[in-house]
């Protein structure tokens, strides 16, 4: 990534100003009165789930504490990450992925058609992940995709696997918290992530980058799962479009703290209720940067569309059902190149 290569380069108007608000204001949530005991009496989580439906509606990003996901685990990912990818270009290159199996390594990310600066490696919560073969409506066949597993650093994939778990426990209590901020029944949304969920989790780097005023680490993008549930180190960089002014703030990185934003596919089950924010990462010209989102992604044959419950005469439903598995095949084929045609967005299902 040496010489500035005009794939990276941001159209003007997307391009960060590089110095930006820091948000102290994005809410950090103590997850404590849900952590450390068993929820007997749920009058002891009103107030946490209203601070929860207060974020989702105001920000769709909140910062959680006390969240119950050991922080050894969290520190033996970071340095298995920072090995994996301290090693040769040719060594990493051994774990590509491809297309037949979008997990591994790569460093050829474009978002909205300009190159992302960094570098990931991804990695399913469940191996095999059942996935449609084609995004065609018509074809129900069904394939799987399965992990890769480096030989270096050693036990990687026992350490994302151990990780994972965890995380995952927190997405579904998180699920639960977002379900009850809605009027739903605590496990509404269990039945699509149960059996199945697709979701995973990628190791990001992002190398320092000499263009901090031209490239981005991601360019701006809104999550396609349902929740995303993501650490991010000391360095700071995630920048997030506000809804109140569409003002770009950053992130400010607190220990231990998981940034948890709302996805489009919670955007569609509350009918708009929640809206999935635009997000970018700024890149750092001295320091590299490690971040680790986990994509909460239900079963490939979840049929997305707004919960009865929250729709009604006065409140039609906004979207048409879209298969989950065939919107992700749809996105997993066209990140291989760069094109000029945009993605599949969750817009295009509107009922206008
Ligand atoms: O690295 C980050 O802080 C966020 C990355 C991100 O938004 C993504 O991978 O979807
Ligand atoms: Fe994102």
């Amino acid at each position: 990534m040496g010489e500035v290569d005009p794939a990276f380069i941001q159209d003007a108007e997307h391009r960060p100003k590089l110095y930006t608000i820091q948000a102290e204001e994005i809410p950090v949530i103590d997850l404590s009165p849900i952590t450390n005991q068993a929820v007997s009496d749920p009058s002891s989580i009103e107030g946490l789930v209203k601070e929860i439906g207060r974020a989702c509606k105001e920000w769709g990003f909140f910062q959680v504490i006390n969240h119950g996901v050991p922080l050894s685990l969290r520190q033996n990912i970071y340095k298995a990450s920072r090995l994996f990818f301290a090693q040769t270009l040719e060594e990493k290159r051994k774990v590509s992925r491809d297309e037949t199996s979008p997990n591994g390594y790569y460093d050829t990310e474009h978002t909205k058609n300009v190159r992302d600066w960094k570098e990931v490696f991804d990695f399913h919560a469940k191996d095999p992940t059942f996935i449609p073969v084609t995004s065609d409506d018509h074809d129900d066949r069904v394939t799987h995709w399965t992990n890769q597993s480096p030989q270096y650093p050693p036990n990687f994939r026992g350490i994302i696997e151990e990780y994972v778990e965890e995380v995952e426990k927190l997405s579904f209590k998180l699920m639960e918290l977002i379900a009850l901020s809605l009027g739903l029944e605590a496990k509404r949304f269990e039945e699509f992530f149960i059996k199945d969920q697709t979701s995973f989790i990628r190791l990001n780097h992002y190398p320092p980058c000499p263009y901090p005023h031209l490239a981005l680490g991601v360019g701006r993008h809104k999550d396609s799962g349902a929740l995303t549930v993501l650490a991010q180190d000391e360095v700071g960089g995630l920048e997030v479009k506000r809804k109140a002014d569409q003002e770009w703030v950053r992130v400010k990185p607190t220990p231990d703290a998981y940034i948890i934003n709302v996805g489009d596919i919670i955007q569609v089950w509350s009918n708009d209720f929640y809206e999935s924010v635009e997000h970018r990462v700024m890149v750092n010209p001295e320091k590299e940067r490690f971040s680790i989102p986990f994509f909460f992604f239900p079963a490939h044959d979840t049929e997305v569309q707004p919960l009865e419950e929250l729709t009604n005469e006065k409140n039609p439903p906004k979207y048409r059902p879209y298969k989950w598995g065939k919107f992700l095949v749809t996105r997993k084929s066209s990140n291989f190149k760069k094109k000029n045609v945009e993605n599949i967005q969750i817009y295009h299902y509107k009922i206008a």
